[in-house]
This record gives structure tokens, C-alpha cells and sequence, in this order.
């Protein structure tokens, strides 16, 4: 998943232009993405939507639907969230998305809309090097023995990092590529509080270029640290929908 290639490469952004002040919060390296000026980033001139269509899922070998008929969109540069109780869904959709799984029927396509807001041209696949993702427990993922983060040393053991610049640390390497669709599998769970502000600070940046879709969790017995949690991020949600058991997604306000 994180090779150590991805790691090196993530050196290669640490000469880029310094950061602006009104970032100075996020770490060097991250705050420095100029993704304006980058030359792999093009800003595309008309308005394109990241579409879920009717995706289902069997695991092989199993009888029965992970999930049923799962269809949302989302528009490029926007924030989408989606929380359910634990079980619903959510990390096999995410698997679906990340193309780690295919889907039994469904599509996860990229389309393109004109001015006049009809597609321009017919839907493409979401290619899966397109998609990053960043796991709640990033650190699983570290392969490599150093880090290469600015204001920490070269040699430093991603291990070592606090959980805060792990998530960091994940989010970095997974920018390098500068994605079409950023996913976040709880990017604030396990953090405190100056972490946690840090993260929507840096999240908000992100959403000024990127697509970002969350996926958080929804436990009644931890309801008051998930509203905590949802308050954190409502200000950067502009779509949001709710995994109910049995893999059925359908758009709903969140919870707070
Ligand atoms: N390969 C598989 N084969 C059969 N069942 C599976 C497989 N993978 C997941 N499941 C089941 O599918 C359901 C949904 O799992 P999933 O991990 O997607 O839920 P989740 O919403 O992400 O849960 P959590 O919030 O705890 O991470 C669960 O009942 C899980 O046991």
C-alpha cells in the first residue's frame, strides 16, 4: 500500500514554495503542496461529479449483499461524510471505491457536466490510482524506516510519530499523487483536541482543490464523542449521508 518509493517521493515536496501564512499550521511539507502550480494538476474547466451508481456487493463464496443498490455523487471540490453504526458498510464501500474490491453490479465513475449542465461526454471510470485513501490505523501501512517530514528528522521511525503526525504522515504520501477523490476513514478518531483542530484546519485547505469524501462512525454507546466529533466537521460537509444496516446508504443531515 505505502511503498517506500511513495515515502521518497514525498522528500521530492519539501523544496517546494514556502508556505503561506495562513497555513503555517500545517506541517511544512503538507502546507507546501502548491497544487496551483503543480504540473500535474490541471483545474478542470467545467463542473465534473464523482457517481456512485447503484453499487451492490457479494463477497465471493457468500451468499448475501454487503451492499445494496448504493448510489450518491458527489461534486469535485466538495466534502462528502458518511456515518453509520459499525457493521453497516462503510469500509467495504470504501474498499469498492479505493479499488481494492470490485463491485457486483454498479458503477463508480467520473462525470463531466458542460456549461449548460447536461454531460458533456459519457462517464469514466474512476481509475483506482486516482483514489487516495487514508486508513483510521495509517500506521499499519508504513513500510518504510524513515519519514522525511519537514521538522522532523530524515531518519525518524514513522513508528515513533505521535498519532497526529502518523495521520499526517498518511495524508502526505497520499497527496503526492494529488488524487482525484480523497477518502479519510476516521481522520479524527484517536486524536485530542489540538490534533483534531489541526486536521479540519488542514482538511479545509485541502477542500479548496481536492474532493474529500469521510467516513465516520456512529455508535450509540460513544454518541457523545461521535456528536463532538460530527460538530468538528459540519462547517466542511456539504453532502452527507447515513450507511444503515445492511449496506443501504440514503442522504441525511448529520447528528448534532
Ligand atoms: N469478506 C467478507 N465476507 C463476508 N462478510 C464480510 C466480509 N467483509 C465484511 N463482511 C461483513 O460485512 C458487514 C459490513 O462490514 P464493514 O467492515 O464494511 O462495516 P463497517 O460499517 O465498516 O464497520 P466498522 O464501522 O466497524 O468498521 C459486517 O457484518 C462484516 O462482518
Amino acid at each position: 500500500m505505502v511503498s517506500t518509493s511513495s515515502v521518497s517521493g514525498f522528500k521530492f515536496f519539501n523544496g517546494l514554495k514556502e508556505p503561506d501564512p495562513s497555513t503555517s499550521f500545517l506541517p511544512t511539507t503538507i502546507s507546501s503542496l502548491n497544487f496551483r502550480k503543480s504540473k500535474s494538476f490541471t483545474i478542470k474547466c467545467n463542473y465534473s461529479c464523482f457517481e456512485v451508481k447503484g453499487v451492490s456487493y457479494q463477497p465471493p463464496g457468500t451468499q448475501h449483499s454487503l451492499l445494496n443498490e448504493v448510489s450518491f455523487s458527489l461534486p469535485e471540490k466538495s466534502f462528502g461524510l458518511i456515518f453509520g453504526r459499525s457493521g453497516s458498510g462503510k469500509t467495504t464501500l470504501l474498499q469498492l471505491l479505493a479499488g481494492l474490491s470490485k463491485p457486483t453490479s454498479g458503477s463508480i465513475c467520473i462525470q463531466r457536466y458542460g456549461n449548460d449542465g447536461h454531460p458533456s461526454q459519457p462517464p469514466e471510470p474512476l481509475p483506482s490510482e486516482r483514489v487516495g485513501i487514508v486508513f483510521q490505523f495509517p500506521e499499519r501501512y508504513f513500510v518504510a524506516d524513515n519519514v522525511g517530514l519537514n521538522g522532523i528528522l530524515l531518519d525518524k521511525d514513522p513508528q515513533s510519530l505521535s498519532g497526529g503526525y502518523k495521520r499526517r504522515l498518511a495524508l502526505a504520501i497520499q497527496l503526492v499523487q494529488i488524487p482525484d477523490l480523497l477518502i479519510l476513514d476516521e481522520p479524527l478518531a484517536g486524536l485530542d483536541w489540538k490534533a483534531r483542530a489541526d486536521v479540519v484546519k488542514l482538511l479545509k485547505h485541502l477542500k479548496k482543490e481536492l474532493t474529500i469524501l469521510v467516513v465516520s462512525h456512529d455508535l450509540n454507546s460513544t454518541y457523545a464523542t461521535s456528536t463532538v466529533i460530527f460538530r468538528e466537521l459540519a462547517g466542511l460537509v456539504d453532502r452527507s449521508w447515513v450507511m444503515e444496516m445492511g449496506g443501504n446508504l440514503r442522504e441525511e443531515q448529520l447528528p448534532i
